[in-house]
């Protein structure tokens, strides 16, 4: 058992750490580097020079130096980096250190893996420490990351190096139920680590939340955080903050936005691009390929990529969480033979954050969006790269990139371009971004597309998936800024639906409204030769097929929700929502005409031109030449018995649907019990199902409506032309 600490040996504690601080303070201001220069331009101190005080006047230089030791550092932080083994600075931390630590603010940028977040824990701990900042103190430090998982990640770090330190840290994130827990401690707490959303709701509802002392503020992935997608947090979180602060910005793709800074009221910032001179923008030892592939065949791609890189730790990037969740679900039935994950922002908190250390530790494909686009460092080396979805420019595409590659270690990275985005080539170049690139070799392809459909077929769940999957990765295109590489209107929408397995294409409101505003520009330029993409287009309005209301309420809710998710995940800016929000909020108002809350029973009556009339609209109508027929007994009876015809054949068709709804919400229900069960067991990963499948085959499932007496055995199930002629038929021989 330890025993407790002596009051002597706390005094004399005390007194030696407050001697360090002195000889500290004194360090670094008397060796303070230039402001304005880059520390690593000075030559570094002779090996087995003296470090430290040398008389007493004079320090030893720490601008300039290579190993940690050699700075002006706490014995506290020093011995966290040597239990990390840490002990030769990468360029960013060189350039950095030496004037975060004489408390200057920093814009620093450098490379994906490149080791810029011990350019600012580091400073951070030694603050606090020079200050004697204690718990009575509150907070001292705010370090804001965009996203969850690479927020839990910087708290790992500072657990790690800070070990030694006593300050208290906090971890304050989205997506956690602890939330009034948080409320009773956050005062307490002196380094807080959070995401923008989370910081905000403590700022607004945490009673004498107080961080008016705070010292050091920094934003991890500054360019994000200060891009449209979080304008309104952080603005809000920075009127709370004190002017009089230390404010360090890191990313490997830094703004120099005077507008962006300026929010930020930062002074006379030291600008730090470390490998601005360098050759090119991504590390050197990453190999980047890409690769021009045609949306319908982008899945047969990557299920081929997978095959063949069964070995491998892969990271695959689609552009929406439906995608995610579709083409993890379809191609874990598939069984490729290595363990499949998913990542995004519509998981719960717990899911996320246990799939991201599953994935630092074994090799497995992630399927992921945005989310896991920046910062992480996944413990054991990414080996591939691999994006599915072009980048909405090449800021995403390095930092996508940048998850293998890190630090010393090597990586490989594959992006799928169609041929209409061949564009992007240029702006790669442009940005210092080598890629090579490759044609795709066609007798390696295996092709997914027909395994999809039976797949579909066989799961009623899956095919709504791919569904939204279609929908989202089109709207994904249409709210992207730059329209000289995404244009949805080039893509082969009819093709790229097939290739999901889909058996009709699916009806995309927002392109029908494109397409129609085109239409009707097309009619006012009559001189205008017609362009390919407009024929196309209109080609394919005409094969599309109608979807019932409850689907276009889907594409609305998704569109909201995608607007939710967005803003924290970083997949599409608030911004551009905007855009399309009030398109389909036009579409809502004109369904409010008819009145739902009708008395039951009662049906709705259309005049000539569509418009909706009150139940007794009709009779009224009498006056206008009508009368004469109502008021005829006879023809009044054969009026009413006519009416009451209709009501049954509506009663019977209301009841004929309503079974069918129920049926679907049973079968619903079903395969969501399965997945809950396979989710439990699976964890997510398909190694570990492979023990468990036989006993699954052998489930039964029993279906009353079935016309064999619900017995499915290990049989496809109905599919939806089967569903809708069953329907048809019961229909006719309802009316007949
Ligand atoms: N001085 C160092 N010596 C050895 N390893 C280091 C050093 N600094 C950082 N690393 C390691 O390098 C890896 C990348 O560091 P880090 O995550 O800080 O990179 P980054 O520049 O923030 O990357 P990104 O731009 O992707 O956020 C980490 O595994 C980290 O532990």
């Amino acid at each position: 058992m330890r025993r407790p600490k002596s009051k002597d040996f706390k005094k004399q504690q005390r007194i030696s750490e407050e001697t360090e601080i002195e000889l500290l303070t004194s360090w670094i201001e008397t060796q303070q580097v230039d402001s304005g220069s880059n520390p690593m331009s000075l030559p570094p101190l002779p090996k087995n020079a003296p470090i430290g005080r040398l008389n007493d006047t004079a320090f030893s230089r720490y601008g300039g130096v290579s190993n940690f030791n050699q700075l002006p550092l706490s014995k506290k932080t020093k011995d966290g980096l040597k239990d990390g083994k840490f002990v030769n600075m990468t360029d960013i931390q060189r350039a950095s250190l030496p004037h975060a630590l004489c408390g200057r603010d920093i814009l620093g940028a450098a490379k994906t893996g490149s080791g810029k977040t011990l350019a600012f824990i580091i400073p951070v701990l030694e603050k606090l420490y020079r200050e004697r900042w204690g718990p009575e103190d509150g907070v001292g430090s705010i370090i804001i990351s965009p996203t969850r998982e690479l927020a839990g990640q910087l708290f790992d770090v500072l657990k790690s190096v800070g070990k030694h330190h006593n300050f208290s840290a906090g971890l304050l994130i989205g997506g956690r139920k602890d939330v009034d827990m948080e409320k009773e401690r956050v005062n307490e707490l002196n380094i807080l680590i959070c995401t923008p959303g989370r910081l905000l709701q403590h700022m607004d509802e945490t009673p004498n939340f107080d961080c008016s002392q705070m010292q050091v503020l920094v934003l991890d992935e500054a360019d994000r955080i200060l891009d449209s997608g979080f304008k309104r947090e952080l603005n809000a979180i920075i009127s709370q903050l004190p002017k009089r602060r230390q404010t360090l910005l890191f990313s490997a793709t830094q703004t120099k936005s005077v507008q962006d800074l300026a929010r930020l009221s930062l002074k006379d910032p030291e600008y730090l691009s470390v490998h601005e001179e360098s050759a090119t923008a991504t590390p050197t030892l990453l190999k980047q390929i890409v690769m021009v592939v045609p949306l319908d065949q982008k899945l047969d791609m990557l299920w081929s990529f997978i095959k063949t890189h069964l070995q491998s730790k892969i990271l695959v990037f689609l552009s929406s969480c439906k995608q995610v969740k579709f083409v993890y679900e379809a191609f874990k039935k598939l069984h490729p033979g290595i363990p499949l994950k998913c990542l995004h922002g519509r998981m719960k908190q717990e899911r996320r954050m246990a799939i991201y250390s599953e994935f630092c530790e074994k090799r497995s494909v992630l399927f992921c969006t945005d989310v896991a686009a920046r910062g992480l460092d996944f413990n054991k080396a990414v080996d591939w790269v691999v994006q599915v979805d072009c980048p909405e420019n090449v800021a995403s595409y390095i930092h996508r990139v940048g998850r293998t590659a890190r630090y010393k270690s090597g990586g490989k990275s594959v992006l799928f371009l169609l041929p209409s985005e061949i564009q992007m080539l240029e702006k790669f170049n442009a940005a210092k971004v080598p890629v090579h690139f490759n044609k795709p070799r066609k007798e390696l392809l295996q092709p997914v597309s027909a395994l999809l459909a039976s797949l579909l077929a066989k799961y009623p769940d899956l095919q709504p998936r791919a569904q939204r999957a279609f929908i989202t990765y089109l709207r994904s295109i249409h709210l992207q800024k730059d329209k000289e590489i995404f244009d949805v209107m080039k893509l082969p929408i009819d093709e790229y639906s097939a290739s999901l397995g889909l058996p009709m294409t699916p009806k995309v409101r927002f392109l029908n409204q494109k397409i129609k505003s085109k239409a009707v520009s097309k009619e006012q330029i009559l001189a205008e030769p017609e362009s390919p993409k407009k024929e196309n287009a209109l080609m394919v309005s005409k094969k599309r097929i109608a979807t019932d209301d409850s689907e276009d309420e889907e594409e609305e809710n998704d569109l909201l929700l995608a607007a939710d998710t967005l803003n924290e995940d970083g997949e599409v800016k608030a911004s551009e929502i905007g855009e399309v929000i009030p398109a389909t909020r036009v579409s809502k108002k004109k369904k409010l005409k008819i009145n739902v809350h009708r008395p039951l029973g009662t049906r709705v009556v259309f005049d000539d031109e569509g418009n909706t009339l009150p139940p007794l609209a009709r009779i009224a109508d009498t006056q206008s030449g009508k009368e004469s027929m109502l008021l005829d007994p006879e023809q009044k009876a054969e009026y009413y018995r006519r009416m009451r015809e209709d009501l049954k054949k509506a009663d019977k068709e209301d009841k004929l649907v309503d079974r069918q709804r129920r049926r679907e919400k049973r079968i619903k229900q079903k395969m969501k019990l399965k997945e809950v069960d396979e989710e439990d067991d699976t964890s997510g990963s398909e190694g570990e199902e492979i023990v468990d499948r036989r006993n699954k085959r052998k489930k039964v499932y029993f279906d009353s409506d079935s016309e064999d007496g619900g017995r499915n055995e290990g049989k496809v199930g109905v599919t939806l032309e089967e569903q809708e002629a069953l329907a048809l038929k019961l229909l006719d021989s309802m009316q007949s």
